[in-house]
């Protein structure tokens, strides 16, 4: 069995794309007859949907906790154990490592390799440090065309260039300044927080102060989740613990959205979000007046700003697209630059290259650190990848424990 890995750019490639192109892909014939199962992120939706629904997933089976109460990791690990309990004599895998930890990844391709033994496995991949060690041929995927089918030799020694210039130049200055923000922006202290009874984190003490870069990182399950949706949501799980956020206790003092109109926030998630026609331009705007999408006529003094933005970006010949239409990076792009626009005193990224190739990484990366060198908002970025390049000063890692995560600065 000759194992087959599709590299392919910023779009999904799904089973329609896969039939029309099987005759074009060496070994993927064995496709029309054998029993077949796909691992991706739209399978995943559906499931989740399906618990929505019913108040129960065939992934998990009757009388478990609800599929959405599982951590992004936890939601993968178990699509992926499903799949894998059918015996199917193909599977597709399409960006099984986005949302997965570092021994998590390790124990996997362990598994992946005993599995290659008796099913055909077809990796989709964008990261180059995804490719599984079994892999025999790479076919790459541009523009939705089959550009090139080699042996994976051949792809591991010319890599995808990753120094190409990143695109991504000083970011605008900004537009006011926040007032009476104080010097410690968030502070746990002594968090503790339990689901059903079951410890998730344990006196988690952590101070994010004005100006810094931190990363915050651990294990699926460990809470990260957790911790953002204290700071940014309207997780109740806040109340009654220590969670100060610009100086005051949560739940004591602002409302959430006050304190949402203080911090910038992006999780890929978002991107469904806006299904409104709003143009690239109107997209960067609608962060200045705190709504999703554009309601009003902009003033000319934000029109100007967020051409500068998109100046930024690289992106000015977008201006009058339609958002929805644009490339998954070129999406991302605006949709940082739109939580950044204020200059809020705090900006949090939530695994923003999930489902990006190795040259889009890069690009969030840069942008990531301008944003952190040039400007006063302090940045949480979250992800399980190291990311190259990328420059925090700080780490907080959890690390999960019988009694709940324990967190430390690394
Ligand atoms: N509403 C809930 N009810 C029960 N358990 C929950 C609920 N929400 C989260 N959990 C559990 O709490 C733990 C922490 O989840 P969280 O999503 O914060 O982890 P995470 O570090 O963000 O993980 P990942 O890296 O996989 O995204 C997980 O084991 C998760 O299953």
């Amino acid at each position: 069995m000759k194992h087959i890995g599709i590299y392919v750019a910023n779009y999904s490639i799904d089973g329609q794309w896969l039939q029309k192109n099987e005759e074009k892909i060496p070994g993927f014939e064995s496709l029309q007859s054998g029993k077949g199962a796909v691992f991706s992120e739209r399978v995943l939706k559906k499931f989740i949907e399906e618990d929505r629904r019913r108040d129960f997933s065939e992934l998990i089976g009757a009388g478990k906790r609800s599929l959405r109460t599982f951590s992004s990791g936890e939601k993968r690990k178990a699509l992926l154990d499903y799949l894998l309990k059918q015996n199917p004599d193909y599977i597709i895998l399409d960006s099984l490592f986005d949302n997965l930890d570092a021994q998590s990844v390790e124990n996997l391709k362990t598994r992946l390799q005993e599995i290659s033994k008796e099913a055909l496995i077809i990796q989709v991949f964008r990261r180059k440090e995804d490719l599984l060690p079994f892999i025999e041929r790479v076919v790459f995927i541009e523009n939705k065309e089959i550009s090139k089918v080699c042996p994976v030799e051949e792809f591991t020694a010319n890599p995808v260039s990753e120094e190409k210039p990143a695109g991504i130049n000083n970011i605008p200055e900004a537009p006011g300044a926040f007032r009476n923000i104080p010097k410690i922006l968030l502070k746990l202290e002594n968090v503790c927080v339990n689901y059903d009874g079951r410890p998730i984190l344990a006196n988690i003490n952590w101070e994010v102060k004005k100006g810094q870069f931190w990363k915050l990182t651990g294990p699926n399950g460990s809470g990260k989740t957790t911790i953002l949706s204290m700071i940014y949501g309207d997780n109740p799980k806040a109340y009654g613990e220590n969670v100060l956020l610009f100086g005051s206790k949560k739940g004591s003092g602002e409302s959430v959205w006050e304190i949402k109109k203080k911090i910038g926030y992006f999780s890929p998630s978002l991107t469904e979000l806006f299904s409104r026609r709003n143009t690239a331009l109107e997209m960067l705007i609608s962060g200045l007046v705190d709504s999703v999408g554009l309601y009003q006529k902009p003033t000319d003094k934000q029109l100007v700003l967020a051409r500068s933005w998109l100046k930024t970006l690289n992106l000015e010949h977008r201006e009058k697209q339609v958002f929805t239409k644009l490339p998954l990076l070129e999406q991302r792009l605006l949709l940082i630059a739109r939580a950044m626009i204020k200059h809020p005193p705090l900006l949090i990224l939530d695994e923003p290259t999930t489902a990006l190739d190795d040259e889009s990484a890069l690009k969030i990366v840069r942008l990531t650190n301008l944003i952190a060198a040039e400007s006063e908002t302090a940045v949480i970025f979250v992800s399980h990848r190291k990311e190259k390049g990328l420059d925090p000063q700080f780490a907080y890692e959890l690390c999960p424990a019988e009694n709940g995560s324990k967190g430390r600065v690394l």
